[in-house]
């Protein structure tokens, strides 16, 4: 595949997000410099391939792609601006208003920079949780300044492209209002959820499932990155997280009714459809969230298999799947405490779950319904 972007492309913080931007581009022979105030940082993004720590005699850079934490992102940007003066501008910083406003109070030339968000990461931080596929398929927001020149929109758009993402262009508020609601309080939420588990007990802890899991996966984020993150969203994720309070308070409120109750029937009237309504609330909002190829959420039927703990049963059950002609949505994998098998959660398009379930059945596959 031959690449819009043209090298050098200049990559200043070497962390998890600008070290797979350098993978992805030397995959396809684009020439990456490097930058990198902790020179461990640098060294170890050089190692796994993401680029050449940049030296005085380079040529200048076409493209700068500034990978550093949000607080310092407006500073980084402002002098990469002035450092090279043909060069357009972008930043990955999770927060965008911010980052725009300060550029703009120091008087920078707006027309290079070109705001951006790639909405793909991981839990982990550093160039050693680097990979160069973090950005295929998902969203790359694009946030002009008001007054960016055309062509550096393109080049920035350009980028996203080449990475696999699939550019989105919105006002830098109007993102700051989207990430509030869809990255900032989910992370907070999950955070919340799991710090509850601190004084939880062992055999507590040990009857956790996959929906504990999935809810608190978010948990295990970087605090730094996170605080500087929240604080440079912070309006926009205090006003989802009070509407929260509320739904929390109305919650609280129906179960404290509940409690105080003997049974179902001597709950004070509306607090028992309280509680409905806040799970179906929530059915609601699951199901706007777009599915795995982008469009609307599929809700695929799961046919649960008990796998034996034993080499190769694994790929032997997946093979067995596209024998029978049927196409792999989702997998999960869950191991089951103190036996030696797993259950292995096998997303299938709705209408092909009667044959899966018939031909594993056939082949000797034991089934969990
Ligand atoms: N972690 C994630 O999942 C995502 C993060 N982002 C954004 O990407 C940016 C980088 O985040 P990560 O790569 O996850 O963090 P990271 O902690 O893995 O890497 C940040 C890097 O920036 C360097 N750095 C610190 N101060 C600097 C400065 N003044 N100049 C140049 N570099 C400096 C650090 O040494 C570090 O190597 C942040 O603005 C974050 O909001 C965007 C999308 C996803
Ligand atoms: O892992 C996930 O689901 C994420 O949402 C990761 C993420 C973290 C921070 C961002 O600014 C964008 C994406």
């Amino acid at each position: 595949m031959t690449l819009a972007t043209r090298g050098p492309v200049r990559i200043v913080g070497t962390g998890l997000l600008g070290t797979s931007v350098g993978l992805a581009l030397r995959t396809h022979g684009v020439d990456v410099v490097l930058h990198d105030p902790s020179r461990t940082a640098l060294a170890l993004a050089r190692d796994v391939g993401a680029g050449r720590p940049a030296g005085p005699d380079d040529t200048a850079p076409a493209l700068v792609v500034v990978a550093a934490p949000p607080d310092v992102t407006a500073d980084v940007v402002r002098a990469e601006l002035a450092a090279y003066p043909d060069a357009v501008v972008t930043d990955v910083a999770s927060v965008k208003g911010y980052v725009l406003a300060e550029l703009r109070a120091a008087g920078a030339d707006l027309t290079r920079y070109v705001g951006s968000h790639p909405m793909a990461g991981r839990e982990r931080s550093g160039p050693s949780a680097a990979v160069p596929d973090l950005f295929l398929g998902r969203p790359w927001v694009i946030a002009d300044s008001g007054s960016s020149h055309p062509d550096a929109v393109l080049a920035v758009r350009s980028l996203a492209v080449d990475l696999g993402a699939v550019p989105v262009t919105m006002d830098a508020d109007a993102h700051d209002a989207a990430v509030a609601a869809v990255s900032h309080v989910p992370q907070v939420a999950a955070s919340l959820v799991a710090a509850r588990l601190r004084g939880a007990d062992d055999a507590a802890l040990g009857l956790a499932g996959q929906g504990l899991r999935d809810v608190t996966r978010l948990a295990a984020s970087d605090p730094a990155l996170w605080t500087s993150i929240l604080a440079a969203n912070a309006a926009a994720v205090r006003d989802v997280l009070r509407d929260l309070r509320t739904d929390l308070d109305t919650v609280i409120d129906a179960l404290g009714q509940a409690a105080a109750a003997d049974g179902p029937e001597t709950v004070e009237l509306g607090a028992l459809a309280t509680l409905a309504q806040a799970i179906a609330d929530g059915n609601a909002g699951v199901a706007r969230i777009p599915g795995k190829h982008g469009g609307a959420q599929r809700t695929y039927g799961v046919v649960t298999v008990l796998v034996p703990d034993a080499p190769g049963e694994l790929a032997r059950l997946l093979t067995e799947v596209g024998e029978a002609g049927v196409n792999l949505e989702d997998l999960h994998l869950e191991h089951a405490a103190g036996r030696p098998v797993g259950m292995a959660e096998i997303s299938v398009l709705p209408g092909r779950v009667e044959h899966l379930e018939a031909e594993l059945t056939a082949r000797g596959w034991r089934l969990v319904s």
